[in-house]
């Protein structure tokens, strides 16, 4: 299926409709009009096939993922759908980021909320020695989701104007969290993988407000599942600027979708490709998850069509980051707790 495109550098009253439609009842969209040129995207997906490819596997493990949502997730650790066994594929999260600095991997204080600064050996030196490339994508990966979340404020008629533009402030710390992920080729007669081998993310929600992702021909095998019941290919989109990347994939998770009252939609989606037949080289993604700051309080988005939907009354009134660390904690197993 071909997702809507919305060309964020259009103007705002030819836009904001079709993004309305395309969030409330996708709950994916592609967006053109980014700032992100094809050079500095093919870069970082140059960046991520070495790391992985290159790493030692015990040089990984030295950087394995934390309490902070920060590091490297092995093969078969992560378990995105219980009833079908762990996932085969790797990743690496960049989190604890300060959007305006870039300051990436940094310790934070919980009793403070307070980002305090990263350690010498906060990354593999693979990475250290890329560190600003990173940082200018993440910095740029905030600003084109906060400008989504502007645009969606005024197509969902929040009252304050400055609601979601001020609840993702750049420097505060947030959950946000940026994501580079290898799904290796691999045969079905491969031991190590558990399940259905060809189902390599399995169907899930995503937990945060709002994912970023790139789209880069020949990545296929994102599928989402609209009606509960058919899988739909998300397929390529060209972009119509020259120069630049294809239009990223945006999609919608659980806490924006409970913080609007369901008005954005959380959709169903997995990854799914079959050797030999969708593809013959390892598949890499690269993925920015946005959440608002961490004591964001999820009280209902003030718009009247929000309030119109109001669905939960007595539920305790949780925060951002309560919000993601309930989900994290039913995803993930061997999780050390590394923090102060
Ligand atoms: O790899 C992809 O295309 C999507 C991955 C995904 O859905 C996720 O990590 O939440
Ligand atoms: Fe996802």
């Amino acid at each position: 299926m071909q997702l809507s495109v919305i060309d964020i550098s259009e103007p705002e009253d030819q836009i904001l409709q079709p993004l309305l439609d395309a969030a409330a009842n996708q709950g994916f969209l592609l967006v053109d009009g980014h700032n992100f040129t094809q050079k500095e995207v093919d870069e970082l997906y140059a960046i991520s096939e070495e790391f992985f490819t290159t790493t030692p596997h015990e040089e990984k493990m030295k950087y394995t993922i934390d309490s902070r949502n920060v590091g490297y997730t092995d093969f078969n650790n992560e378990n995105l759908d219980a009833r079908k066994g762990r996932d085969y594929k790797e990743a690496y999260n960049f989190c604890q980021i300060n959007f305006v600095t870039g300051a990436l991997n940094q310790n934070f204080n919980r009793s403070k909320n307070k980002f305090e600064p990263a350690s010498a050996d906060c990354m593999p030196a693979y990475f250290k020695k890329r560190e600003i490339v990173v940082q200018n994508i993440v910095k740029k990966l905030h600003a084109n989701a906060r400008e989504i979340m502007r645009l969606l404020s005024l197509a969902m008629g929040v009252e304050d104007a400055r609601f979601f533009v001020d609840q993702f402030d750049p420097e505060k710390p947030s959950p946000a969290t940026f994501r580079l992920l290898h799904y290796p080729l691999i045969r079905n007669d491969n031991k190590a993988i558990q399940g259905d081998p060809n189902i390599r993310a399995g169907a899930h929600t995503d937990y945060g407000a709002l994912t970023l992702l790139f789209q880069r021909q020949g990545e296929q095998g994102l599928q989402l599942l609209l009606d509960g019941e058919n899988w739909m290919d998300v397929d390529f989109v060209a972009t119509t600027h020259q120069g630049f990347a294809p239009p990223l994939v945006i999609n919608f998770g659980d806490l924006l979708s409970y913080w609007t009252n369901g008005i954005l939609k959380s959709t169903i989606h997995r990854v799914k490709f079959c050797p030999g037949e969708t593809r013959n080289s390892d598949r890499y993604s690269i993925v920015f998850f946005v959440d608002p700051e961490n004591t964001t309080k999820l009280l209902p988005v003030p718009s009247k069509l929000v309030r119109e939907k109001q669905t939960r009354e007595k539920e305790p009134i949780i925060t951002s980051l309560e919000h993601l660390q309930k989900r994290l904690a039913e995803t993930y197993e061997n999780m050390p707790d590394s923090t102060a």
